[in-house]
C-alpha cells in the first residue's frame, strides 16, 4: 500500500466502531490527525472518549473498520509492519505485572516476548529509578515503583515511537517530574512520544501539540496556543492599586474600553479581575499603561480552560 506519510504516526478517517452490527458504538469516528517526528503530542479527552482504542489501533491489536494508519510511513498491519512494530513501545493504562517475579524478572520477560536484548534490562532499570528494588518482588512495589517498571518495559528495544497511556497516574510530583525529564531526554534523541492524560496542568507546558478527542471524534488539534486563540476563552488581567484609585479605574474603563467586551469583577480590595478577548490585549494594554497600578498580571487560559472552552462550542 502507498505511503500517506513519512510523519512519525499519521491516522486519516479511522473508524472503530465497538457492539453489534445493528447497534454500533463509534469508540473512534472518522479521526484524523498527524504527528511529526520528534514531537510530544498530548491526546486528551473524557473518560471513553477513545485515547486507548486509538493507541491499539497504531499498534494492530484491533483494527479500523474505515481509514489507514501509518507509523514511520508503514501502514499499521501491513506486509512490512512487523519489522516497525518492534519500533513501538507502549505503556498501557493497566499494565498486568506478575506479582511474584522481581522487577528484573519483569523487564528479562517482556525483553523476551519483544525480541529486545536481555542486556537493556539492567539499564532501564537503572534509567527509572528502580536498580535497588530490582531483586524484589513487585508484589512489594508501591503504586508508582510498577509504573516505572511499566515505563523501563516500554523503552525495551528502544523504540521510536512510544505511546503513554496515562504514565503519571499514581507517581508522586518529583516522579513526575523525573518522568517529564526522561521524555525531554528521549525527545532530544528524535523519538515521537505520544501520552494520554487527565492531568491537563501536567501537559499544558510540555506538549508541542494535542488532539482533544470528544465521544470519539477529534474535536480540535494544534499547539496549546493554537487552541487557546481558537476557544477564545478571554485573558485574564490582575490589576493591583489603591482601593480608591482602583474604584475610578473600574467605573471609567467600560467607557474607555467600550465595545471590547470587557469583564470587570473586584475580587477584594485593592485586586481587580478584568477579562476580555484576546483580540483587544494591546488596547487594554495601551490604557493601562497611564493608570497608577502597583501590579499587573496576565494570565492566559489554562488548557482546562481550553478544554471545556472547546468542548462547549458547538
Ligand atoms: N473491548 C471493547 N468492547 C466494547 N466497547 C469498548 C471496548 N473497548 C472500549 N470500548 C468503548 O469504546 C469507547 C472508547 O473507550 P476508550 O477506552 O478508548 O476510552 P478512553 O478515552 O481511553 O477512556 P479513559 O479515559 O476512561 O481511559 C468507550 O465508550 C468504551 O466503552
Amino acid at each position: 500500500m502507498t505511503s500517506i506519510s513519512a510523519e512519525a504516526l499519521h491516522l486519516e478517517g479511522v473508524t472503530k466502531p465497538y457492539g453489534s452490527r445493528r447497534a454500533p458504538l463509534l469508540a473512534l469516528d472518522n479521526v484524523s490527525l498527524r504527528v511529526p517526528r520528534g514531537q510530544l503530542f498530548g491526546l486528551i479527552g473524557h473518560n471513553g472518549a477513545g485515547k486507548s482504542t486509538l493507541f491499539k489501533l497504531v499498534l494492530g491489536l484491533i483494527t479500523p473498520s474505515q481509514g489507514r494508519i501509518q507509523v514511520n510511513g508503514c501502514t499499521v498491519n501491513g506486509p512490512d509492519f512487523r519489522t516497525t512494530r518492534r519500533a513501538l513501545g507502549y505503556l498501557p493504562e493497566n499494565l498486568v505485572l506478575y506479582d511474584n517475579l522481581t522487577g528484573l524478572e519483569t523487564l528479562r520477560f517482556f525483553a523476551r516476548l519483544k525480541g529486545a536484548p536481555q542486556t537493556q534490562c539492567a539499564a532501564l532499570l537503572d534509567r527509572v529509578g528502580l536498580t535497588r528494588a530490582g531483586g524484589r518482588a513487585v508484589r512489594e512495589y508501591s503504586k508508582g515503583m510498577r509504573q516505572r517498571l511499566g515505563f523501563a518495559q516500554a523503552l525495551l528495544g528502544d523504540p521510536q515511537l512510544l505511546l503513554l497511556d496515562e504514565p503519571t497516574t499514581g507517581l508522586d510530583p518529583s516522579a513526575i517530574r523525573d518522568f517529564y525529564d526522561q521524555l525531554d531526554l528521549l525527545r532530544s534523541q528524535g523519538v515521537t512520544l505520544v501520552i494520554s492524560s487527565h492531568i491537563l496542568a501536567e501537559l499544558q507546558q510540555r506538549v508541542d501539540a494535542l488532539a482533544m478527542l470528544s465521544n470519539g471524534r477529534v474535536c480540535a488539534q494544534g499547539t496549546v496556543q493554537a487552541l487557546r486563540e481558537r476557544s477564545r476563552m478571554p485573558l485574564v488581567f490582575q490589576l493591583r492599586a489603591a482601593p480608591t484609585w482602583l474604584q475610578t479605574l473600574a467605573t471609567e474603563l467600560p467607557g474607555q474600553l467600550a465595545g471590547a467586551d470587557v469583564v470587570l469583577q473586584q475580587r477584594e480590595p485593592g485586586l481587580l479581575e478584568l477579562r476580555c478577548p484576546r483580540e483587544h490585549k494591546m488596547r487594554v494594554l495601551a490604557w493601562l499603561a497611564n493608570a497608577e497600578l502597583s501590579d499587573l498580571q496576565i494570565h492566559e487560559p489554562s488548557l482546562e480552560d481550553v478544554y471545556f472552552g472547546l468542548r462547549e462550542a458547538p
